[in-house]
């Protein structure tokens, strides 16, 4: 594409050299640049990409655009000032991939929790409505179908914009996005153009990044500051901040709820281990999730759904027949009938939450044996936390191994056990070996009690000491089962 036309996206403040060029690739690394690229420095947390010029020349740049212009200029070199780069990254980056956003439906979805969860099921819903589908999640993005690792929530304004323009390209109609607050400061969505927004709820999160509350939800609120009034801003009116959310929205605002007069109200009016019986707007839905979150989740879902024109019978419909998102409260029945539960939760809060809602559903007509082991060179002040958590709220905890990564899998065990007393430690057994955890879960359970196995969710390995080896929670569930049948 001809420089002059990418530079459309901005007003820079001067050029100096050639506007005619042709501009192969563009990129805010300079590792990555390769010949004819154009190079955007962009000041970071850990370091300023202005340092990096002289190589992204070397690798092949033509152009650079930057804050600062460097003192000593290349004669063969374009630059182009402009007053911040890390907003024109993402609307250079979008001109570049062929303004993808205005050949597609993005719809973002912000919060703490439930992100994955929604993006995800309304991927699927849009895709069983016959769409070509694309989603942009923490566990894999996806061009209808075809899936594209990832390693962030919201990716770098290039990967995200080269995703959506090969989703806009291989004809996707739909696009859903989890943004995370990370990705509103800095700025990763600059340029898109949103036809929607959902928010889910807030709680305290990533405050080693954003250091207060506040601008925690400063960051959130952004996103909705900056949707267009032809979008919809769809919030939860349950939680605290649903409504500060949307309250300098140009979009128009809709709102969902379990508890008060809204747009989608929903209640539960049944809920076991096999699924909920909801009423949505006073109409009954069987669905195939567990717990009160979820059924939060899927008012968000049906409320995004029928603001982009779906019929609601249909969308309710659809409701029905959606399955829980890999390693999300993902729960199975046993032949012998106890229900195990794989879940992500890897957190303190986490653990509370999900236990809290099997409690709900359990109504003391079981016991809850939970497998769970924290992650190796990650927060060790969280580890006597979680196992506290667990033990609070179990019959038996069974502490086991999550990923050691370099340290020793017994160490990490113990750092949990020393948040213990000695009366909770009667509850508790450690066994390193996170497979014989599980089976010693499974050998422990009578029928009507849940085994929660948490922290892994979606995993399908352990990580020692570098090497990743297979392994899958749900897939030990279902050999151990077998073995019961
Ligand atoms: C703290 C944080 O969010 N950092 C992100 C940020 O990097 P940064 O500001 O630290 O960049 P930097 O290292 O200071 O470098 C500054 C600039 O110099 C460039 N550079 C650097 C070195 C070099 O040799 N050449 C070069 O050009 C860099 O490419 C960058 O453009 O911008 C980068 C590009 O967008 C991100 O990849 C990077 O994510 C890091 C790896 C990260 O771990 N982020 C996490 C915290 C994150 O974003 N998480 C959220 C939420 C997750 C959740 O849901 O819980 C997510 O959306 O994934
Ligand atoms: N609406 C909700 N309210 C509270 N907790 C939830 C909700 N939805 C999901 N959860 C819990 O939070 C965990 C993470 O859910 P999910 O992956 O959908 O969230 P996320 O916002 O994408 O998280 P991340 O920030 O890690 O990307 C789940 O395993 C579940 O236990
Ligand atoms: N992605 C997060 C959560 C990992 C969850 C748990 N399985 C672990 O490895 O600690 C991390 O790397 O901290
Ligand atoms: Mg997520």
């Amino acid at each position: 594409m001809k420089l002059e036309n990418i530079l459309k996206a901005v007003s820079p403040l001067q050029v100096i050299g050639d506007e005619n060029l042709e501009v192969t690739g563009i990129h805010m690394d300079s590792r990555m640049v390769k010949n004819g690229f154009m190079f955007v420095a962009v000041k970071g947390t850990q370091t300023d990409g202005h340092n990096y010029i002289p190589k992204a020349i070397e690798n092949g740049a033509t152009v650079i655009v930057c804050e600062q212009l460097p003192e000593k200029q290349e004669t063969h070199i374009t630059y182009v000032q402009l007053a911040d780069t890390e907003d024109a990254v993402g609307k250079l980056a979008t001109t570049f991939y062929g303004d993808p956003t205005s050949k597609l439906d993005l719809i973002g979805v912000t919060g703490t929790n439930g992100k994955t969860t929604i993006a995800t099921l309304l991927y699927n819903m849009f895709r069983s409505f016959g769409y070509k589908v694309g989603l942009v999640s923490t566990v894999c993005n996806y061009i209808d179908g075809e899936a594209i690792p990832t390693e962030h929530t919201t990716p770098d304004p290039i990967t995200l914009n080269q995703l959506l323009g090969r989703m806009a390209d291989e004809g996707c109609k739909y696009a859903f996005m989890e943004v995370s607050s990370h990705s509103v400061v800095q700025k990763r969505i600059s340029g898109l153009r949103f036809v929607g927004g959902i928010f889910t709820n807030i709680t305290r999160d990533h405050l080693d990044y954003h250091k207060t509350f506040e601008n925690y939800l400063k960051a959130k609120k952004a996103f909705f500051d900056g949707l267009p009034k032809q979008a919809f801003a769809l919030t939860n009116a349950d939680d605290k901040n649903g409504l500060v959310m949307t309250q300098n929205t140009k979009a128009k605002v809709a709102t969902y709820s379990l508890h008060t007069m809204c747009d989608f109200k929903g209640k539960v009016l049944e809920d076991s281990f096999d699924g909920m019986l909801l009423d949505i707007n006073n109409r009954e839905v069987n669905v195939q999730f567990i717990g009160r979150f979820n059924a939060s989740n899927l008012l968000a879902v049906y409320g995004a759904a029928c603001l982009l024109g779906k019929k609601p019978e249909d969308v309710l419909l659809k409701l029905s027949t959606l399955r829980p998102v890999c390693g999300r409260f993902d729960a199975k029945r046993s032949p012998k009938g106890y229900t195990a539960i794989v879940d992500y939760a890897h957190t303190p809060d986490a653990l509370v939450n999900v236990l809290e809602t099997i409690h709900e559903v359990l109504r003391g007509r079981g016991h809850v044996i939970t497998v769970v082991g924290a992650g190796g060179n990650r927060d060790k002040g969280k580890r006597p936390l979680m196992a506290q958590e667990s033990v609070k709220r179990s019959d038996k905890v069974i502490i086991t191994s999550d990923n050691p990564r370099f340290e020793e899998p017994q160490d990490i065990i113990n750092d949990m056990l020393n948040g213990l007393n000695k009366a909770e430690m009667k509850k508790v057994i450690s066994i390193v070996d996170r497979k014989e955890a599980i089976r010693t879960a499974c050998m422990l359970a009578q029928p009507q009690d849940v085994i929660l196995v948490a922290g892994k969710g979606h995993e399908t390995y352990q990580d020692v000491k570098g090497v990743k080896s297979h392994f899958d929670d749900k897939e030990v569930l279902d050999e151990i089962f077998k073995g019961e049948q």
